[in-house]
């Protein structure tokens, strides 16, 4: 099935809401096979950390900066799905298109029936602005569903038009950052308050600068995840996490992620996320 490209009413729309849902933009035969290799993932589930929330139920994610031949790699480097970061994510004008998009990092997130944690209302640009990214217009996340996600698994929940508010305050809150809760009160005075729910195969493009949140995942049916994010070669960070340098993404065919012959992450020592070492998370 061919992929179709983004609209120019759906720029105005993730333009104007810092977020955008497409519907099926996987099909069931590719998130299953998402699902299969993610689930039988050593390399994932070995180097995966808990983030716990602030009532002690865990997330567990895995992150890793450059992305590869693997199943995620071939599905953060799609072409379509490129092309889609290319046109929604701001770029200077007379930029050459779609040369210049690169993968910043991807994690897996699984929130398992009932101990899968909840996650605070932060930015993601709160965490990246300790990388020292200048631009965060320049940085965007992709989520996937794996699963399903609704509000029993605890999906995603983002402030309309938030994005747009610029990078707020944020502080610790237990092991996660979490946004100044006076502006968010006040995001909620006026904006409207959407819980992003997703069939496995949806996915959801969001501004660095879009507040969001989570609530823990009490139900029986796990609600799994991949994030990939993307900055452009104009936006370096200055204060890196990894030795890994931004470069633009190699994209591959759409058709890569079905047959090609991809497994899970290889083990051989790929750049993951370390909670203590992290400069974003200090
Ligand atoms: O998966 C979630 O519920 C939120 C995760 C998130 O926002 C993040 O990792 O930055
Ligand atoms: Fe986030």
């Amino acid at each position: 099935m061919t992929k179709t490209s983004i609209t120019t009413d759906q720029i105005e729309q993730y333009n104007r809401d810092g977020f955008l849902a497409i519907r099926g933009f996987f099909s069931p035969e590719e998130v299953s096979k998402l699902y299969r290799i993610a689930v039988e993932d050593n390399v994932a589930s070995k180097n995966a950390i808990n983030v716990n929330d602030s009532s002690g139920k865990r997330s567990r994610l895995s992150l890793w900066y450059k992305p590869g031949d693997d199943v995620y790699g071939l599905l953060a480097r799609s072409e379509t799905l490129v092309d889609a970061i290319d046109r929604l994510m701001y770029k200077d004008t007379g930029a050459t298109d779609g040369q210049d998009v690169c993968h910043y990092h991807s994690k897996l997130m699984q929130k398992e029936p009932h101990v899968g944690g909840a996650w605070e209302w932060h930015q993601d640009y709160g965490y990246w602005y300790k990388n020292e990214f200048l631009f965060p217009d320049q940085m965007m996340s992709v989520m996937v569903g794996i699963t399903d996600a609704n509000k029993e698994n605890g999906c995603l929940q983002v402030i309309r038009g938030s994005h747009r508010m610029g990078r707020v305050e944020h502080g610790f809150s237990g092991e996660q950052v979490g946004a100044s809760q006076r502006f968010v009160d006040l995001a909620l005075q006026t904006m409207e308050l959407v819980y992003v729910t997703l069939t496995a195969g949806d996915i959801l493009f969001f501004h660095s600068n879009i507040l969001h949140r989570s609530e823990a995942n009490l139900s029986v049916k796990p609600r799994w995840s991949l994030i990939s994010c993307y900055s452009r070669t104009s936006n370096i960070s200055h204060n890196p996490s990894t030795s890994t340098v931004l470069e633009p993404i190699v994209s591959v065919p759409d058709h890569a992620l079905l047959e090609w012959n991809a497994e899970g992450l290889p083990d051989n020592g790929a750049d993951f996320l370390s909670k203590e070492a992290d400069v974003s998370l200090k």
